[in-house]
């Protein structure tokens, strides 16, 4: 009988995750039925969303996340031995899968990959996939950048923020960058950004007027709390936002501190930036990625030849070990990663 490895949800999150809020187990797993097959994870997904999510889920279930895996047995002819598979099958070295698995918002059905070795089969799961995705959609569709504009994107050493500045600047875009280390800001301008702030020692309110003294046109947002509140202060008349994530504000567990400043969290705060969102007359938008997924192929082929005309470059942090599943997150949430954070089983 084959077992698999899980990773569930045992103390619900109290701020930054903690490896006591997993435990690993052992599954036995049941013999394949007609139209399902069995995957073996390859690599792992570790994603700012699994804290922000989780609170969701029941004590005891499956921590979600998603998964390249190799199809080692198969009682599905859309999912064959052999093949490779992107799947949402949360922390599990081994799955049993219904080729129809219920879709839900945040959990795509499993897609085949037309894997050719050109590339990591971890790519799959950053710049050709769900990253890649976010990237290419939420910032070309929500903030509709045009030639010549000033484009701030914050968490912008991270998978979808390198991504996102890089696309602004494929489009003839200024780019500014905030990240939390020198180290990232050293390497953002390495790939192309023209300005970098180190949120954690630069003045960022000062440091951006100083780097765009003609205003903000689009704000690519993946953090939230202070530094939103900052760029959107300074941002032009008909400018757009792009709200992707907010980071700043995951491990914060009460609803008022979740919308308000990571600093100083007094609900008021949050109010500092609604005036300019009305008198400069900005789109703000939020949106879930998976809403795209009717055009996904769109985003990972574009993705794929900016990669192979050299104009998109791409960083992933590598864990070592399915084990090591809860540090990897942990590290994910203290900003220890640079690009997109894989865990390698
Ligand atoms: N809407 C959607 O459909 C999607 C949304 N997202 C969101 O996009 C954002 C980026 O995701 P992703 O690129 O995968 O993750 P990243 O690779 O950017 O990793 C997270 C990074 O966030 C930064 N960070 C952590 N805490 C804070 C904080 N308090 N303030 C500012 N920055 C912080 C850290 O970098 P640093 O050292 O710079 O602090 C860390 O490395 C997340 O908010 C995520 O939830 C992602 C995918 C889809
Ligand atoms: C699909 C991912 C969503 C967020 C908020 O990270």
């Amino acid at each position: 009988m084959m077992k698999a490895k899980v990773f569930i949800y045992v103390h619900p999150f109290e701020g930054m995750p903690t490896e006591e809020n997993f435990r690993l187990i052992e599954e036995d797993l049941p013999p394949l039925k007609d139209g399902e097959f069995l995957a073996e994870a390859v690599y792992l997904s570790v994603d700012p969303y699994m804290r922000a999510y989780a609170p969701r889920l029941k004590v005891g279930e499956t921590m979600i996340g998603s998964q390249v895996a190799k199809v080692i047995e198969s009682k599905s002819i859309q999912f064959p031995i052999g093949s490779y598979v992107v799947g949402v099958f949360g922390w599990r070295t081994h799955t049993v899968v219904p080729e129809n698995l219920p879709v839900s918002q945040f959990t795509p059905p499993p897609v085949l990959i037309s894997y050719d070795g050109s590339v990591p089969l971890s790519y799959y799961l950053g710049v050709l996939g769900m990253p890649g995705a976010t990237a290419y959609f939420g910032f070309l569709d929500i903030c509709k950048p045009k030639p010549g504009e000033t484009v701030v994107v914050s968490g912008a050493a991270g998978a979808v923020g390198s991504h996102v500045g890089q696309i602004a600047k494929i489009k003839g875009c200024k780019v500014i960058g905030i990240a939390g280390s020198d180290q990232k800001c050293q390497w953002l301008k390495t790939i192309g950004f023209d300005f970098v702030i180190n949120y954690k020692k630069d003045n960022v309110e000062q440091a951006l007027r100083a780097a765009a003294p003609n205003g903000v046109d689009c704000y690519f947002d993946n953090v939230g709390g202070e530094i939103t509140t900052t760029v959107i202060n300074q941002m032009n008349r008909f400018g757009r936002v792009s709200c992707c994530g907010a980071i700043a504000s995951y491990n914060d567990n009460t609803p008022a501190k979740a919308i308000a400043s990571y600093n100083d969290n007094t609900p008021a705060k949050v109010t500092t930036f609604l005036l300019p969102v009305i008198l400069q007359e900005l789109e703000f938008k939020g949106f879930v990625i998976y809403t795209w997924r009717n055009k996904w192929n769109e985003a990972v082929k574009r993705n794929q030849e900016w990669m192979t005309e050299g104009k998109l470059q791409y960083q992933e942090t590598i864990t070592e070990g399915f084990e090591n599943m809860p540090k990897a997150l942990i590290q994910l949430m203290q900003g220890k990663n640079v690009g997109k954070a894989i865990v390698k089983v």
